[in-house]
């Protein structure tokens, strides 16, 4: 019977973090810092293997059961929509969606007075529902980075992006002025996997709970 268990970590922002926790209940997947340009590691003795995906790849290949389990962070989630266990938060990775604008704008602007606004994001789905959510009618324009950009050169007054240190608005002379939600990085899981798996991922569920829990 195969009861491998493959695990998606995404490179980048959350890499690091996720490497050392899965690393503190005897995971061992710290071939994923190296420099090496291989894609997947095997430990054949656990019986794991570790594939290093794009943070947008994370939800597709545990959807399709490419991976039993995934590490992602909650926008990546609400903005695919896709049908994913997800078990836990692990608490690292955090940061706000919100709305931005110029300063300038912000000091007479009043988002309970707006209609139909114009907003930049990488968000396109987390934005349009927020504001269909308020009633607000919104044309998006799907940018993938720089988000912060686009009010400067008149692509947008406003922008849905992530902020975490607030360095990036602050530098472009942007403030927030709505906050959609709060994010930090969740463990998913297959559901065909959950069941077929069951004893194996239900004790690294239960191991990587204990370990939030201890911190
Ligand atoms: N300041 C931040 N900006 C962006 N993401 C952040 C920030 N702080 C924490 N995160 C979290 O880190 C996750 C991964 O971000 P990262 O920048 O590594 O990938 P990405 O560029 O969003 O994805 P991709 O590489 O697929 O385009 C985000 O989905 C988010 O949950
Ligand atoms: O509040 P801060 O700490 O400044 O972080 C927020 C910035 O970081 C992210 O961008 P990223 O670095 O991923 O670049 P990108 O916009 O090109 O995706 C995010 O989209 C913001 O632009």
């Amino acid at each position: 019977m195969n009861d491998w268990i493959t695990i998606a970590i995404p490179k980048g922002r959350i890499l690091e973090e996720s490497v050392e926790l899965f690393g503190r209940i005897g995971i061992d997947c710290r071939e994923l810092l190296s420099d090496s340009r291989k894609l997947i590691f095997e430990n054949t003795e656990q019986r794991m293997r570790y594939m290093i995906v794009r943070a947008t790849d994370v939800p597709t290949y545990v959807e399709y059961g490419s991976a039993d389990l995934g590490i992602v962070g909650k926008d990546t989630l609400m903005e695919q929509g896709k049908d994913l266990y997800e078990p836990l938060d692990l608490k690292f990775g955090y940061c706000r969606m919100m709305v931005a604008e110029p300063a300038n704008l912000a000091r007479t602007d009043d988002p309970s007075g707006w209609s139909h606004i114009r907003i930049a994001t990488k968000y396109p789905h987390v934005a349009e529902t927020y504001f269909a959510s308020k009633g607000i009618q919104v044309e998006i324009i799907k940018l993938y980075g720089s988000i912060e950009l686009a009010p400067l050169v008149g692509l947008s007054e406003r922008i849905v992006d992530l902020v975490s240190t607030g360095e990036t608005l602050r530098q472009n002379g942007l403030v927030e002025v709505e906050s959609i939600a709060e994010i930090t990085t969740r463990l998913i899981v297959n559901r065909a996997s959950l069941k077929t798996k069951y004893e194996r991922i239900t004790h690294i569920i239960q191991g990587l709970e204990k370990e939030l829990q201890s911190t």
